[in-house]
């Protein structure tokens, strides 16, 4: 709602009152012997008659006018007078706005339209433009998980509020027993003694639990994030930089889950402290009461703009600080490149460019902070000033006590300090919640991994069918990569995948391992879709090992058996064997123990290859895939692998190469040129043709003669 519409409407509804009242006042006192026989009831009925003129002059004069307003506007005199009466019993007399002195109309229109303009400051987030805020339920929901620590922990939080609510109390009446002149008795200095460790040591076990559930929570959420995105397509992976991942994981998932446990500790706490000992101070001083709370719609305004602010730079942040991980671990990945082409000052140049933007928004998120501090401060001050002011006077005319009046003081700094943390808390709520966000949307994508595939039969024959495939990479959807391709695989067979560079082979393996689905067309395996077998089953069944084979910290053993739980000794020394990495690993000191270091690097690129050749070996798939997987082999491996391709009877094997001495060794060719299928049939064929296929194997080196056509797989 706009700042002039509130104004408008304030300015109505003190017309309808002031018209209201005036008229209301001329009846008084003819209803007198009435009214003092309703009591409180009579406040009541003026605040009904008040509400259906506001509401009837909202109709006529501001239509779509907030109803709230008219609403707090009439309950609240006769609320705070049942409160006040249901507190102190014999406190004065309930009185009738219309017969009050001006100054309690004048409290009550002040304080409506300092609630409506609170309100009507923007949401964080809504003003600045950010993506929709996560909202405060969904955090809720997420420690909900721990609900029996933080059920523990707030039995001890209301313990502890109440030490605390009775701490003050017993001050005040210790002070007045020595100003009557009768001291300090041993049971009140005792009684405040007790309330003062009862309430340190219930606050201390709150705060322990309330720590134990955060602690809790960021591991379950971190393991739930982690094996969500494990599901994701590699899509996801391809547009999402790693780095950014990890920060998401390290930084905002501590972030949020700090905050729900942390927030809902200091709400719960603040909440009942504020009820608590809000109910004491009406008792003491209704008015003073009434000034001290003038403090909160200022600060919820002050605090709603703020937090606006805030939100947005705070995800800037997190963004700036994902983005600097992303640099480092761009570099330290790449450092060969970087050397090579001596791209160390660039890449410390993009360094410290990330690092300064991180810096530039932390030290803006500061500034905007101490000027916060700053302004809200001198409300603060000047509150107190108020009501230090009105104390004062009320002690002169003998309405308070010194006790008293020390007590409301000591009340009022507690309360107002809890009020200041449940604005405070909710704004801080709000602004984590903003480092939620990421993690809420990966949470929310769907996941593609498994399919939920149940398809998996005791026996499987590797018959593949591509039927009429097309795909475009969902990054670029606009551009087909495969368009309407159909051939088949055989068991026992070994088809090759020949075509220049860029002409999709490997996409088609993508397809045949499921990293992707296919935009049309079905890719079939014994004649069943693929995302109709179940997860572990068809990967298993189907083993690839692409281009460039990645391998995983850990020792050779450990990369080799990667992802099977029943593995023994003597088939990992049978794949090792097959994959033509026996001879190389026995050589080594450690054996199958010794460590390949981060992603292999302590292996030649031949070594790698070979130990992900075994690795797919020993699933002993039914289809296996070979993505130019042999081009750093030597003559010894290949001779392994092509022994074992041999042996291995009715396995369907794919095979990516631009080698023309496998190509020829193949039983089958099919030949692609920029996504199409241009030709296919067997080696001897395909040359007699003298099509694409011969020439491919005019570009190749050794000008397409094969260099040794006796050595075939199907030999
Ligand atoms: N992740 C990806 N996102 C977008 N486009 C891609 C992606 N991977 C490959 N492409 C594009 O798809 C086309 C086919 O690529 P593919 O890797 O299947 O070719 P290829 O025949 O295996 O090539 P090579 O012989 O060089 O390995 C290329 O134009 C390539 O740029």
């Amino acid at each position: 709602m706009a700042l002039l519409s509130i104004v408008r409407l304030a300015c109505l509804l003190l017309l309808v009152d002031l018209v209201v009242l005036a008229a209301l006042a001329q009846l008084v006192p003819v209803l007198a012997p009435a009214l003092a026989w309703l009591g409180l009831a009579a406040a009541w009925l003026e605040a009904g008659l008040r509400l259906l003129a506001f509401i009837a002059a909202g109709r006529l004069l501001a239509p779509g006018g907030p109803r709230g307003a008219a609403v707090v506007l009439s309950l609240t005199p006769p609320t705070f007078l049942t409160l006040r009466s249901l507190l102190v019993p014999y406190g004065a007399a309930p009185a009738l706005l219309a017969t009050a002195a001006p100054a309690w109309l004048a409290l009550t229109h002040g304080a409506t339209t300092a609630v409506l303009l609170a309100w009507a400051v923007p949401a964080p987030g809504a003003a600045m433009g950010t993506k929709s805020p996560v909202a405060v339920g969904r955090l809720l929901a997420l420690a909900w998980a721990e609900w029996p620590v933080l059920g523990a922990a707030f039995l001890f939080l209301v313990l502890a509020v109440l030490g605390e609510t009775a701490g003050p109390y017993c001050t005040g009446k210790a002070l007045d027993a020595i100003r009557q002149g009768d001291g300090p008795t041993t049971f009140t200095i005792g009684l405040v003694l007790a309330t003062d460790l009862g309430s340190s040591l219930f606050a201390g076990c709150r705060g322990g639990l309330f720590t134990l559930a955060q602690a809790r929570l960021k591991l379950s959420t971190c393991h739930r994030l982690f094996s969500h995105l494990m599901l994701q397509d590699l899509a996801f992976f391809q547009g999402t930089p790693a780095a950014d991942l990890s920060a998401r994981l390290a930084n905002d998932v501590p972030l949020l889950c700090n905050a729900v446990p942390s927030s809902v500790n200091v709400a719960l706490r603040s909440l009942v402290t504020v009820l608590g000992l809000g109910g004491f101070m009406v008792g003491l001083s209704p008015h003073l009461t009434l000034l001290a709370l003038l403090e909160v719609p200022l600060i919820i305004t002050m605090r709603k703009v703020y937090d606006a602010r805030y939100q947005v730079l705070q995800q800037a942040k997190l963004d700036a600080t994902a983005n600097t991980a992303a640099v480092v671990q761009e570099a330290i990945s790449s450092i060969e490149t970087v050397r090579t082409f001596a791209g160390e000052e660039e890449e410390e140049r993009r360094h410290s460019r990330a690092l300064a933007k991180m810096l530039e928004l932390k030290d803006q998120i500061d500034v905007e902070w101490a000027l916060f501090t700053l302004v809200w401060r001198a409300v603060q001050l000047a509150v107190q000033v108020l009501v230090l002011w009105h104390g004062h006077w009320q002690l002169r005319e003998g309405t308070i006590t010194t006790g008293s009046l020390v007590t409301f003081l000591l009340y009022q700094a507690k309360v107002g300090l809890h009020v200041q943390t449940l604005v405070f808390g909710h704004g801080d709520l709000l602004s984590k919640a903003a480092a939620g966000r990421k993690v809420f949307e990966y949470l929310d994508r769907e996941p593609t991994g498994d399919t939920g595939g149940t398809w998996a039969p005791a026996t499987l024959r590797g018959h593949v069918t591509f039927q009429h495939v097309s795909f475009a990479y969902p990054m670029c959807a606009e551009h087909l990569v495969l368009q309407d391709v159909s051939f088949e695989l055989h068991p026992g067979e070994v088809t090759a995948l020949a075509g220049l560079n860029g002409s999709g082979k490997s996409t088609c393996a993508g397809l045949l391992v499921r990293f992707y689905e296919p935009g049309a067309g079905e890719v079939l395996l014994d004649g069943v879709p693929l995302r109709d077998y179940e997860h572990h089953y068809l990967h298993r069944q189907v083993a690839l090992v692409g281009q460039e084979p990645v391998l995983f910290s850990g020792t050779i053993r450990d990369n080799i058996i990667f992802g099977l739980k029943d593995c023994g000794e003597k088939e990992v020394r049978a794949a090792a064997a097959a994959a033509g990495a026996l001879g190389f690993i026995s050589a080594l000191d450690q054996g199958f123990d010794t460590d390949v270091g981060e992603k292999g690097g302590q292996l030649s690129a031949g070594e790698k290859q070979r130990i992900a050749i075994a690795r797919a070996l020993v699933r002993r798939p039914t289809v296996l895939i070979l993505d130019e997987a042999t081009s750093a082999l030597d003559g010894e491996g290949e001779v392994a692998l092509q022994q074992w391709v041999r042996s291995s009877g009715a396995r369907t094997v794919l095979l990516i190469t631009h080698c023309p001495r496998m190509l020829e060794a193949a039983d089958r060719v099919v030949v692609l040129e920029r996504g199409t299928v241009v030709e296919m049939g067997t080696p001897a064929e395909l040359r007699s043709c003298r099509g694409p296929y011969s020439r491919l194997l005019q570009r190749s080196p050794g000008t397409g003669q094969p260099e040794n056509p006796g050595v075939g797989y199907g030999e």
